[in-house]
């Protein structure tokens, strides 16, 4: 199995360029887990105060079920990926049934910085996209998609989201094989990663 990690700070385009890699790649033979996912159960908080959470730490990610995961699937077994809500700030009940792949993707904003997890990673890529534009993508999904107003998006963004940022998710673009320009859509980076999916393919 190859396993590809997929970095890089929020909103600079990780899920958009996996989806973009795994397009036209036949089903049966990639598949993505993404580290939202692993978020830590928050069931035991009420809503109010799970909004409290800083989600940008390394420590609000179950580490120990990801990496428990990565290993059951790199020994041919199928996982229960958890499933995220971002409205509720807390897994959901479901999961999704995930079998090993001959390639697997793995992405998110912390995954780089738990030696662990980056020791399982065949090939580490850091997305980057300037904090301006990430900022301005977040702002307009957040609000779109997540469920969030301007100032939810704004607070978060100086409070945690930048400090962290520049503590734990930039210093990670070091250990990356290979780091995709983003600010504009990269199709040339797109097909390099696709090529060297196709080659594992046969
Ligand atoms: N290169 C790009 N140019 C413009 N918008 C982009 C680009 N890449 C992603 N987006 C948009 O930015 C938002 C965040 O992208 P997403 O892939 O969800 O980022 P991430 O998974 O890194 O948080 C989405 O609405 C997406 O459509
Ligand atoms: N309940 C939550 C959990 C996480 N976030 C934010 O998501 C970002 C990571 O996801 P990306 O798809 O943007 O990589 C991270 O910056 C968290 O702040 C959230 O808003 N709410």
């Amino acid at each position: 199995m190859l396993v590809i990690g997929i970095a890089g700070g929020t909103g600079c385009g990780k899920t958009t360029v996996v989806n973009q890699i795994i397009n036209e790649l036949p089903d049966e033979e990639v598949g993505v887990i993404s580290q939202d996912s692993y978020y830590n159960d928050l069931s035991h908080l009420a809503f109010d105060e799970r909004t409290k959470t800083n989600f940008d730490h390394p420590r609000a990610i179950d580490f120990e079920l990801l990496c428990g995961h990565l290993q059951e699937l790199k020994n041919g077994n199928p996982i229960h990926q958890p499933v995220y809500s971002f409205v509720k700030h807390n897994r959901t009940k479901d999961s999704i049934l995930t079998h090993p792949r001959k390639v697997m993707i793995v992405e998110g904003i912390l995954i780089m910085t738990n030696p662990k997890i980056r020791e399982m990673f065949d090939i580490k890529i850091f997305v980057h996209a300037d904090s301006d534009e990430r900022l301005i993508r977040r702002l307009k999904r957040d609000i779109n998609e997540r469920g969030r107003d301007l100032n939810e998006v704004l607070t978060r963004y100086q409070n945690t989201l930048k400090p962290m940022h520049n503590q734990f998710i930039e210093p990670t673009k070091e250990y990356a094989d290979i780091i995709i320009p983003n600010n504009k859509y990269n199709t040339v980076a797109v097909d390099i990663v696709r090529t060297i999916i196709n080659e594992k393919l046969g």
